[in-house]
């Protein structure tokens, strides 16, 4: 299958600390591609290299072309959408705003004429729908991050990147965020998914990389993962399966 995105021998430093030494990985076409690894691991600062967002040594390719000079937003326009770690809605715009400031990665015709966007998010989360005229900062946490997914969708990616969407939220909503992501990954979204709750995410990657202080050191398939010790022994010092989370107060 051909990769949408190839990362090649990719290293990031924070001034003269490397934090990711050369990792290579692919996120083929159509598939859901995990980088899990605890906290500090490096996910969030391979994604930030992905972006554009910091400088990085090493090649990436989106659908054959190397992106990894480009700026930010030409990332953006290429088809590349991020929904960060921490969410980073503009809180004082309104909901509606938001969705609209997704779609101005396309041109400014785009901004004024999202309403088609904004239906097709409003379908994915319809809890939104009664708080378009609200401003993001009153929403809820979960609230908020289905707006910053609903935000990038509106940018019609072909690869979406999504850090830690499950970060701080209660089991419910995390319930809802990754049915999202399960629907969006029957339609044929790409998706890349930073995770550091492994359990999680392996109920919906396809296949996923297990970074540790800036290294790969697993790779495999969800089911595989499953069973490896190098991932219990990274995460939870107990049985992947098992845990699962509980549907329990939002
Ligand atoms: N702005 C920064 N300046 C210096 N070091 C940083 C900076 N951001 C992250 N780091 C360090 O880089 C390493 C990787 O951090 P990163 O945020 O990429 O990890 P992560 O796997 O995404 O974890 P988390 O879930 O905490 O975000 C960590 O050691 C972290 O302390």
């Amino acid at each position: 299958m051909t990769a949408l995105l190839e990362v090649d021998d990719l290293h990031v430093r924070y001034g003269r600390i490397p934090v990711v030494h050369g990792i290579s990985f692919t996120v083929p076409e159509g598939r859901v591609v995990g980088l899990l690894g605890a906290n500090g691991a490096g996910k969030s600062t391979t994604m930030r290299a992905i972006m554009g967002q910091r400088s990085a040594t090493g090649r990436v390719r989106f659908d054959g072309t190397p992106i990894d000079s480009l700026a930010p937003h030409k990332i953006v326009a290429r088809g590349i959408a991020l929904v960060p770690e921490g969410r980073l809605v503009f809180k004082t715009l309104t909901v509606e705003k938001n969705l609209r400031m997704g779609a101005y990665a396309l041109g400014r015709t785009a901004f004024w004429q999202a309403e088609a966007g904004i239906d097709e998010v409003l379908t994915l989360f319809p809890e939104l729908k009664p708080l378009l005229r609200r401003e993001a900062g009153e929403l809820s946490g979960g609230l908020q991050q289905m707006l910053a997914l609903g935000r990038a969708l509106m940018a019609r990616p072909r690869l979406l990147v999504l850090d830690e969407p499950s970060l701080g939220l209660a089991p419910l909503v995390i319930e809802r965020i990754y049915e999202a992501v399960l629907l969006l990954k029957s339609r044929g979204t790409s998706i890349l998914l930073a995770e550091q709750n492994a359990r999680l995410a392996l109920r919906s990657v396809d296949y996923a990389y297990v970074l540790q202080t800036g290294q790969i050191v697993e790779q495999g398939d969800s089911e595989f993962l499953r069973s490896s010790s190098r991932v219990e022994e990274i995460y939870l010092g107990g049985d992947v399966e098992s845990s699962t989370p509980s549907p329990t107060a939002s």
